[in-house]
């Protein structure tokens, strides 16, 4: 396979010859808004425990796909599949309860509501596993001095792990990261890079957009360009350090 190849050989949960299945698969998504199409016949596959940073300038459609992928964004064409089950145009809930949760860009959190109410609510509405509130709180201890803060009391980085909290609290097989950087000091973009590594090892895999190459290449083992709606490069994170030229220029760096 050459570098400019795109994952699989065609069909969804494919993969790559020699390589485990893919936990996330998507084959040939056209998706977009109000009829008028963002992603144009995206191809990508998530390794089973694999960390995917998914890049490219703004509004080449990342947030689309990450969108799409969760069931907001409902898909016009083509095939996603989450461990082997189809779920294109599924709803939200459906593809959480299949083990997808959402870390989304701008975090979300809710302004009236304590640390400790948006951790309940994800608890209670979240699948059951390991990832329990103890265990959350253990991975991201600064939160558990914080529960009974609003979320318009709460620092940046404090809201960024409340929402990858309330994300793991839904125990995710596969959990997406939308530029969980965003605006953070580089001690809290280090945090993130932490949290990553961790829930990694927990055996989750991470497909993570990223604005700070950095922070995106130093969780990856896999990056996926994308130009204009499209995969544009696929390959892992060393044959992406290697050409520093094509990263520029793809990226405009
Ligand atoms: N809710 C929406 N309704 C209509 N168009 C949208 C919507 N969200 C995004 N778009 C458009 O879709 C295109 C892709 O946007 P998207 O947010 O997916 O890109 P992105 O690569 O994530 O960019 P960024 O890094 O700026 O977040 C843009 O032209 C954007 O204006």
């Amino acid at each position: 396979m050459t570098s400019t190849s795109r994952p699989g050989a065609g069909r969804p949960g494919e993969g790559r010859p020699g390589e485990a299945d893919p936990i996330l698969s998507v084959r040939g998504l056209v998706s977009g808004y109000d009829g008028s199409r963002v992603l144009h016949d995206v191809d990508l596959d998530l390794p089973e425990g694999g960390v995917l940073a998914l890049l490219g300038r703004n509004g080449v459609g990342k947030s689309t796909l990450v969108s799409t992928v969760m069931g907001l964004v409902r898909p016009m064409k083509g095939s996603i599949t989450v461990a082997g089950q189809e779920v294109a145009g599924a709803r939200p809930d459906r593809i959480a309860r299949l083990g997808v949760g959402l870390v989304p860009q701008g975090r979300r959190v809710f302004a009236p509501l304590t640390l400790a109410e948006h951790l309940d609510i994800a608890d209670r509405a979240g699948r059951k596993g390991d990832w329990t509130k103890d265990r959350v709180l253990e991975l991201l201890p600064r939160l558990g001095e914080r529960l009974k803060n609003r979320g318009d009391q709460l620092s940046g980085g404090e809201q960024q792990m409340l929402a990858i909290a309330r994300a793991l609290l839904t125990n995710p097989t596969v959990l997406l990261l939308d530029e969980p950087s965003d605006g953070l000091a580089p001690s809290v973009v280090h945090q993130v890079a932490d949290v990553v590594h961790e829930v990694c090892n927990a055996g989750m895999s991470v497909l993570i957009v990223e604005q700070n190459l950095r922070l995106a290449l130093s969780v990856a083992d896999r990056v996926v360009v994308m130009q204009k709606g499209a995969v544009r490069w696929d390959v892992p994170v060393d044959e992406f350090r290697r050409d520093r030229a094509k990263a520029e220029e793809l990226l405009g760096i």
